[in-house]
């Protein structure tokens, strides 16, 4: 079984235990519940955005472990120090070593960020969730949920004012699943099956979203001029987790990939405010 399948099985389960165990009316009381989420589009379009979407990832199915030592709060505070735009929290604890309480933690350490809860939604409950535990925008999977998911799932979304990346593959998935309700559009480099990253499915599908999207390109990102030439793809966003968190320093590496990325292209040397 491809590993997908088995993190959505693991999903269902743990989504109906958890509901036996918080319901969504004690969510909707919790004081982050009534916080007014920030707008990711808003942070990544902003002049002079970085346009990084820096990742807190312990560990994943494709490397295991990638880094059990450093500290949410203190990581995602350098990542927004380092010149961050958003930030994204893995909330998934089987296959990625994350938590709710991670997600929570980021919060208080960066109010002024956009954080999106990085997890595999396939419930309306995990939304609700999102926005108690103080996330900003939530990733749908195209390759986990039907069309008629992602429309009312990013109609909720919305109703909670949390924006809503949208993330695919391949063109059958651009075309089976986008839909005018989602805000950002992601372009996964990762072929799930093999675990492979290759951007060149972000550049090959650049020209099938509608400008209209935010544009973001996600995983296997580690080169400054891979991020020039996606930008030049029309890409305004990249998530990037494990090229900043297997390093001791996670902040200091985003440091040196946007001061890269400045030299590579000295026309916006001034860009990227770090
Ligand atoms: O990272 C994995 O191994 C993985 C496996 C199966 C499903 C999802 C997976 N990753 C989630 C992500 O989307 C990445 O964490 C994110 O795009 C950052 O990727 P990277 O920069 O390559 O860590």
């Amino acid at each position: 079984m491809d590993v997908l399948k088995r993190i959505i099985e693991r999903k269902r389960t743990e989504v109906e235990y958890q509901k036996t165990v918080v319901s969504q009316r004690e969510l909707e009381q919790r004081p982050l519940f009534n916080r007014k989420p920030l707008s990711a589009r808003d942070a990544i379009c902003r002049p002079g955005s970085s346009g990084i979407i820096a990742e807190f990832k312990r560990k994943s199915p494709s490397k295991g472990i990638i880094n059990d030592q450093v500290l949410v709060a203190e990581t995602t505070a350098g990542y927004v120090r380092a010149g961050a735009a958003c930030l994204s929290v893995l909330t998934d604890e089987p296959f990625f070593g994350g938590t709710s309480q991670d997600l929570t933690q980021a919060r208080e350490a960066n109010p002024a960020t956009p954080i999106i809860r990085k997890d595999f939604i396939i419930d309306p409950y995990q939304i609700v969730e999102a926005r108690a535990i103080g996330a900003d925008f939530i990733l749908l999977i195209a390759a986990c949920l039907s069309p008629e998911e992602v429309q009312t799932f990013s109609q909720l979304a919305h109703d909670l004012a949390l924006e809503v990346l949208l993330e695919v593959h391949d063109e059958a998935e651009l075309a089976s699943h986008l839909t005018e309700t989602v805000d950002l559009v992601g372009v996964n480099n990762r072929n799930l099956k093999t675990f492979v990253t290759d951007t060149e499915t972000s550049v090959r599908l650049a020209s099938l979203i509608p400008d209209s999207f935010v544009k973001i390109s996600e995983s296997g990102l580690q080169q400054a001029e891979s991020i020039l030439s996606l930008q030049q793809s029309g890409y305004r966003g990249f998530l990037i987790g494990e090229t900043f968190m297997k390093t001791a320093d996670p902040a200091q590496a985003l440091e040196q990939l946007l001061a890269d990325l400045n030299q590579l292209n000295p026309l916006s040397q001034k860009q990227y405010i770090v």
